[in-house]
């Protein structure tokens, strides 16, 4: 499954949002999306979805307009996480999971063995089993992320759109969540994620799309794309770039917390 994006430009109001934006995800890719606030990545999201429908140019699935698909179309095809999600009943969390399986029953019939099995199953690949029974309003923001995560995987859609999907989880759980995204793009999953951390972005994507007030800077594998220069283009940040395990992982150190460190603080 593809999404192809192809010249498009959204404004709200005569405010220019996304200005001529292109890329290509296929499936068994990652790409991030890397940009500082307000850039314009979550309306990216919003277009590509359809809940912003007046854009000019494409965003394609597979070749076809998304724009003319219907919603149970759409959701066959497409999970999305967003940011934020606050539900107005609290359901438990294995409720919540189960939801997602609502787009592969017919009318009127409910979930049934097969999408139980499904909802714990998700659960316990993403370890939040334990959580099952809580009542989804009552769980830090960390764990509702993992549930709808979990919930994103039993709808059984091919491509994924996650919004910042590791923002609120400790380190442990960022490193949980992005190493199942990486091999659920492996299984052959198209995902696309927005991100707010570079050397997160460089160990785990396929291909990242680095933007800025609404334009592509850069597009390509991190390898190509990664450079001091691009992260000073997109922060306004001095880094030194530090290369490891034969340029696997990059790492951005800022240099000015660098030059001006005491000795004590750093133990030389
Ligand atoms: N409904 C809206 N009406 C008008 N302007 C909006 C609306 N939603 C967002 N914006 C503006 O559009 C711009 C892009 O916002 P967007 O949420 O897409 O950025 P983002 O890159 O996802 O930011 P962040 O990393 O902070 O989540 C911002 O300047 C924002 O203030």
């Amino acid at each position: 499954m593809s999404i192809e994006v192809a010249n498009l430009s959204f404004s709200y109001g005569d405010r220019l949002i996304l200005d001529r934006i292109n890329f290509v995800a296929k499936d068994q890719e990652l790409l991030s999306i890397l940009g500082p606030n307000g850039t314009g990545k979550s309306t990216l999201f919003r277009c590509i979805l359809g809940l912003l429908s007046k854009y000019k140019g494409k965003a394609l699935l597979n070749g076809r307009d998304i724009r003319k698909l219907g919603i149970r179309e759409m959701a066959q095809y497409i999970a999305y996480i967003p940011q934020c999600h606050y539900p107005s009943f609290n359901y438990t969390v294995f409720d919540m999971v189960l939801m997602g399986t609502t787009v592969q029953l017919s009318t009127l019939s409910s979930p049934g063995v097969k999408q139980r099995k499904l909802a714990e199953s998700a659960l316990e690949r993403l370890g939040i089993l334990h959580l099952k029974e809580r009542g989804y309003t009552q769980i830090s923001g960390g764990e509702r992320q993992l549930v709808l995560m979990a919930r994103a995987l039993v709808q059984e859609a091919r491509i994924l759109i996650l919004d910042e999907p590791t923002a609120n989880l400790d380190f442990g759980n960022q490193i949980r969540v992005l190493t199942q995204i990486k091999s659920l793009a492996k299984e052959g999953y198209t995902i696309i994620q927005s991100t707010h951390n570079p050397d997160q972005t460089f160990l785990f994507s396929d291909k990242v799309l680095a933007m800025k007030d609404g334009k592509v800077l850069a597009l390509g594998p991190p390898c190509q794309v990664f450079s001091q220069e691009l992260i000073h283009q997109l922060y306004g940040i001095d880094v030194e770039l530090q290369s490891l395990y034969d340029d696997k992982a990059r790492v951005c150190i800022p240099k000015s917390i660098i030059e001006a460190g005491s000795p004590q603080r750093f133990c030389s």
